[in-house]
């Protein structure tokens, strides 16, 4: 951990409305290099619509994301992914009747040479891409979760929760992302299901140098664990930024939270 990093992401002024919902509201913040950042907020704070946002699916208002030097609002979900932005989804977006293999490989169709049914359906007449893929995902899940390795052709409705997790941040990796988008990953797991998953994560920022992961997680634990930073916000504003012991201490956050309860 480096006390001198670069942000990889600079977001200005940035705005969302929904008709007259103001989901992200003038918002400045930025992402540095190799950090996992933790986003925290009540429920429809915005953490997602910044993911939506950030990722494409969403054009904002106004304001602007710097990455890689460029505005990438106004670019469309496969530009910004092709440039390095990955992402997991709060529900499960696995297809269960297929193959760890296939759900994996659907994640990066938009980096296959002769695209995705072309590979699904011709499989035997473009096996070197196949076997190269097969390669990818077999050393990815040999970091991630190396017994997952042994089952890569079983259908995904056999595994556990955590394990259909664990495939879907393996997606998001394929394309071995600089910035990896985290929804709520421990939603539906328990406790140690949870912890397992965090040190799993741990274990990938460990091995892919200089990634950067945004947290959206309700789980305190959780974020104090693994983030190295918090941004916490309320009603689409940044109202709180530091370590998780700065900002669990500051009132603002406090009030937030206690005002959701009551
Ligand atoms: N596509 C949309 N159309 C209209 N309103 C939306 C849309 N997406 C989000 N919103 C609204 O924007 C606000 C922020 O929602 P968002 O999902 O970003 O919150 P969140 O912080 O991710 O909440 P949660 O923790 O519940 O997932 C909410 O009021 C939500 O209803």
């Amino acid at each position: 951990m480096t006390n001198h990093r670069q942000a990889l992401v600079d977001v200005a002024g940035l705005t969302m409305r929904f008709g007259g919902l103001t989901a992200l509201d003038k918002l400045d913040m930025q992402i540095m290099e190799g950090e996992i950042l933790g986003l925290l907020g009540p429920n429809g704070s915005g953490k997602t619509t910044f993911f939506n946002v950030l990722t494409g699916l969403y054009k904002a208002s106004s304001g602007t994301i710097t990455y890689n030097g460029r505005n990438v609002i106004g670019q469309r979900p496969q530009e910004i992914y092709r440039s390095g932005v990955a992402r997991t989804f709060q529900r499960s977006r696995l297809s269960l009747p297929l193959t760890v293999f296939d759900n994996i490989v659907i994640g990066d169709y938009q980096h296959m040479q002769h695209g995705l049914f072309f590979n699904l359906f011709r499989r035997r007449a473009f096996r070197a891409e196949y076997d190269a893929y097969v390669g990818k995902i077999e050393a990815l899940l040999q970091i991630f979760s190396p017994p997952l390795v042994n089952r890569l052709f079983e259908p995904v409705e056999t595994f556990s929760m955590i394990d259909r997790r664990r495939i879907e941040v393996c997606r998001a990796l394929l394309s071995r992302p600089r910035l990896l988008l985290l929804d709520e990953p421990s939603a539906g797991m328990t406790h140690d299901e949870t912890d397992a998953l965090m040190e799993d994560i741990l274990q990938v920022r460990g091995k892919l140098d200089n990634l950067s992961i945004v947290l959206i997680e309700h789980e305190m634990n959780v974020i104090e664990r693994i983030t190295d930073r918090c941004i916490v916000f309320n009603y689409g504003k940044k109202i709180a930024e530091g370590s998780y012991a700065e900002i669990t201490a500051d009132a603002n956050v406090q009030t937030a939270y206690l005002g959701e309860a009551a």
